[in-house]
C-alpha cells in the first residue's frame, strides 16, 4: 500500500552528487518502499541529469543553494565544500508531506527501512565521531514552514559550529542527546563506513543487522573505479578502505552499473591507441567506460604502485543469511572480513547481485567489452539549454565566459 503523504528526501547540488542520489533512490525502490521519493536539487544540476532523476524519484524539486559562508569552521572540519549543505534546510519546506526521512546522497539502504516513519521529529543516529551529537545524514522530520524559518533565523544568529548543516542542526535540536531515547535511531540506520574499521569487533557483532550504510567523509563511492566484468572495486594509491567498506562499495557500484547506467544516454565512443573509451557526458560529470587491456607480463612499463583489488560475491555459508565475503585478490592481510547481511528480505540482495551481473553484461555492445567504469568531475562546459536557462534567470557569469570581452569576440565573429 503506498503512502502518499510521506517521503524519503535527499539532496544533490550538482551532477556528481546526483550519482549518489540515484543509487540511494534505486536502493529504496529495490527494497520496495511504500513512501514517495523526493530530491532537492539546485540550479546547477544539468537538464540531462534532471530527466534521469525523474525516472527514479517521484518528485524533483529545485531550490536555491543555501551556504553557511563559514570558511573558518569548514577549514577546521577540513571540508571546505560542505557550506552548501545548509541547502538541506529546504527539506522543511516540503509541507505537502506530513512526515519525511532525510537521507544524504552518500547513503544506501540494505533493506526496507519504512519503519523509520514510526519515529517522530527529530530522530537521528549518533555520530561516530562525537556520539553526543547526531549525524545529520539520516533523520526523521516534519516539514513545517515555522521550523524552517526558525532554523534560518538560528543560522543567522548563531551560525554552525562545524560550518555545515550537522553543527547547526545539533545546536538547534540541542536536547536530542538527553531528552527522549526514542529519538535516538539505532546506529544500524546510519552505519558510517569509518566506524566499520574504528570498532571492528562491534562491527563483526552488530554489522550483520546494518540497514543503512553512510559513506561519510571525503572519499565517496563514485571516487573509486569499478571493474564491470569482475564486479570489483579497484583501489589505488589515492583511495583507501577496509575490506568491509569495500564490500559496501561494491554493492553501491553493483546498483549503479545495473540500474543507473542503463538510464543514461547512449555514450559517445572515443577510440584511442591502447584503450578504447566511451563517455556519458553531463554538465558537471563524465562517466567513463574504458576497455583496459590486461597487463602484459614482463612488459617494459614503468612500475605502477600496487593496485589492490577486491571482489564481493554471495556465498551459501548459511541458509537464512546472505554473506558477502570480501576477498582480496592480491596478497593483503585479511582479518575478520566478512560483511554479514541478514534478514529474510536480504535474499533479494542476492538476486540483485546476480541480476546486476547479467544486466551489466546485457548493456550495449560497447559496455560489453568494457572493464573499467569511473566517474569524473568535468570542467564546466554547459549546453545551450542550460545556458539559456541561466541567462533567463539572470545568472550570468560576468567574470568568466559571459565577460564582456568574450561576448564581444562572439559578436565580432558573427558580424565580420
Ligand atoms: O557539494 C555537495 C556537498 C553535499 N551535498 C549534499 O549534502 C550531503 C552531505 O554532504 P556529505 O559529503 O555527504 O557530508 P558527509 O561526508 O556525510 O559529512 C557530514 O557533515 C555534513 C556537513 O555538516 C553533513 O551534511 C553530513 O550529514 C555529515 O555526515 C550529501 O550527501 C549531499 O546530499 C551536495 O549535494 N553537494
Ligand atoms: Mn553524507
Amino acid at each position: 500500500m503506498s503512502v502518499t503523504d510521506q517521503a524519503f528526501v535527499t539532496l544533490a547540488t550538482g551532477d556528481v552528487y546526483c550519482q549518489g542520489a540515484l543509487v540511494l533512490g534505486q536502493s529504496l525502490r529495490n527494497h520496495r518502499t511504500s513512501r514517495k521519493l523526493a530530491i532537492l536539487i539546485t540550479p546547477e544540476v544539468s537538464s540531462g541529469m534532471r530527466s534521469v532523476l525523474r525516472s527514479v524519484f517521484d518528485e524533483v524539486i529545485e531550490v536555491d543553494a543555501l551556504g553557511s559562508a563559514d570558511s573558518v569552521h569548514l577549514a577546521v572540519l577540513q571540508r571546505p565544500e560542505l557550506g552548501v549543505t545548509f541547502t538541506k534546510l529546504h527539506c522543511w519546506t516540503l509541507t505537502h508531506y506530513n512526515k519525511c526521512v532525510f537521507m544524504d546522497a552518500d547513503t544506501l539502504v540494505l533493506c526496507n527501512v519504512d519503519e523509520l516513519f514510526d519515529r517522530e521529529e527529530f530522530s537521528a543516529a549518533p555520530d561516530s565521531g562525537w556520539p553526543d551529537c547526531f549525524n545529520s545524514g539520516v533523520f526523521v522530520f516534519r516539514p513545517s514552514l515555522k521550523t524552517y524559518n526558525l532554523l534560518l533565523q538560528f543560522a543567522e544568529e548563531h551560525g554552525s559550529f562545524d560550518g555545515g548543516d550537522q553543527g547547526l542542526l545539533n545546536s538547534f535540536f540541542s536536547n536530542w542527546a538527553t531528552t527522549d531515547i526514542d529519538k535516538h535511531l539505532p546506529f544500524i540506520y546510519n552505519l558510517s563506513s569509518s566506524a566499520v574499521y574504528t570498532y571492528v569487533p562491534a562491527f563483526n557483532h552488530f554489522g550483520r543487522d546494518a540497514k543503512v550504510v553512510h559513506f561519510l567523509g571525503l572519499t565517496k563511492p563514485w571516487n573509486y573505479k569499478y571493474n564491470l566484468q569482475t564486479r570489483r572495486v579497484m583501489q589505488d594509491s589515492t583511495t583507501s578502505g577496509s575490506l568491509h567498506q569495500l564490500s559496501f562499495l561494491a554493492l553501491w557500484w553493483n546498483i549503479y552499473s545495473a540500474s543507473i547506467l542503463p538510464l543514461l544516454e547512449k555514450p559517445q565512443k572515443m577510440e584511442e591507441s591502447e584503450s578504447e573509451e566511451c563517455k556519458y557526458t553531463f554538465n558537471g560529470v563524465e562517466i567513463i567506460l574504458k576497455k583496459v587491456s590486461p597487463p602484459v607480463a614482463n612488459s617494459l612499463q614503468m612500475p605502477a604502485l600496487p593496485e589492490r583489488t577486491y571482489e564481493t560475491y554471495p556465498t551459501t555459508c548459511s541458509p537464512e543469511e546472505l554473506i558477502f565475503k570480501a576477498q582480496p585478490v592480491c596478497e593483503v592481510e585479511q582479518r575478520g572480513s566478512n560483511v554479514h547481511l541478514s534478514e529474510s528480505d536480504r535474499s533479494s540482495e542476492q538476486d540483485m547481485l546476480h541480476r546486476t551481473f547479467q544486466e551489466a553484461s546485457k548493456l550495449n555492445e560497447v559496455t560489453h567489452a568494457v572493464s573499467e567504469l569511473s566517474i569524473h568531475l568535468k570542467p564546466e562546459e554547459p549546453n545551450a539549454e542550460d545556458e539559456r536557462r541561466k541567462w533567463e534567470e539572470g545568472r550570468m557569469d560576468y567574470m568568466g565566459k559571459d565577460a564582456f570581452e568574450h561576448i564581444k569576440k562572439k559578436l565580432d565573429a558573427f558580424l565580420y
